[in-house]
């Protein structure tokens, strides 16, 4: 293993994926600094979810490869995934535990003592508010965004120094949203890195210093927030990053005819 201390919290270099003859990934390369809180936003399809997926080891890639702390995610998967904590697009949970027995079963997979399990599970379920009566509840009965919470309690039980997310806000009410927000930058706060993908500009803007755009397979601009934006909001600087066609649906005259 490297050196953990001196290593990007993440390094993605040259990922690249295809699917037939089309290429979902194209030679990707970002770096996620410690401490660092991380957007990487795209149009649908751009491939974010394909390079998050290689990133993070849940998808090899034809090309390239990804480090968390300096380890090689593909050549030492253990390592890297005590390193971080993942939530995948459409994730697909145990679903006939309740979320405090998805959360033991995870801890104790994960190597950590019953105590530690119990007490983290319990300030898991408190701080994303899936105790009480929602701890009856099993997995299968959860709502979108209970699913997206329990996720990413699971992605933080066993105390990771990088959290990769992906569209993590997705189907989560605002009061829940506002909690989640507070959870991510106390970890970022505590020296942790966020990666996250989203499509609302407006929660990327607001809590991540560094985004990257991607559209097309490749990454059309990455660097701090500010630079990034050059003086515009993330969305115009999105819209003619991507070269968007923002027409207002001008062939639709049925609609509200
Ligand atoms: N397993 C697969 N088989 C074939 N094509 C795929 C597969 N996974 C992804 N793709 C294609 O690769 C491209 C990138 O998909 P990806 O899901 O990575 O995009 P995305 O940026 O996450 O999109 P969204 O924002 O809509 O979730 C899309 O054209 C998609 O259809």
């Amino acid at each position: 293993m490297s050196d953990a201390g001196a290593a990007p919290a993440l390094r993605v270099d040259g990922l690249h994926k295809a699917f037939g003859e089309h290429v979902a990934a194209n030679r990707v390369s970002l770096t996620v600094q410690p401490g660092s809180f991380y957007g990487l936003v795209g149009p649908n399809g751009a491939g974010k979810t394909t390079t998050l997926s290689m990133a993070v080891g849940l998808q090899r890639p034809d090309a390239g490869r990804s480090l968390v702390f300096g380890v090689d995610v593909w050549r030492d998967p253990l390592a890297a995934k005590r390193l971080m904590g993942v939530l995948p697009d459409g994730l697909a949970l145990p679903e006939r535990l309740t979320g405090r027995e998805l959360l033991t079963y995870l801890g104790t997979l994960s190597g950590l003592d019953p105590a530690t399990v119990e007490r983290r599970a319990s300030e898991l379920l408190d701080v994303m508010e899936l105790s009480g009566s929602a701890e009856r509840t099993l997995v299968i009965d959860y709502s979108t965004g209970m699913r997206k919470k329990i996720g990413l309690a699971s992605a933080l039980l066993h105390g990771p120094r990088l959290l990769v997310l992906d569209e993590p806000f997705e189907a989560v009410d605002p009061v829940s949203a506002a909690t989640l927000k507070n959870i991510l930058r106390r970890f970022v706060a505590g020296g942790g890195a966020v990666l996250l993908s989203s499509h609302v500009m407006a929660l990327v803007e607001q809590l991540c210093d560094t985004v990257a755009v991607m559209a097309g397979g490749v990454v059309a601009a990455e660097g701090p927030l500010d630079e990034v934006r050059g003086g515009r909001t993330l969305e115009e600087a999105f819209v003619e990053l991507v070269g968007a066609d923002v027409s207002g649906g001008e062939g639709l005259s049925w609609l509200g005819s």
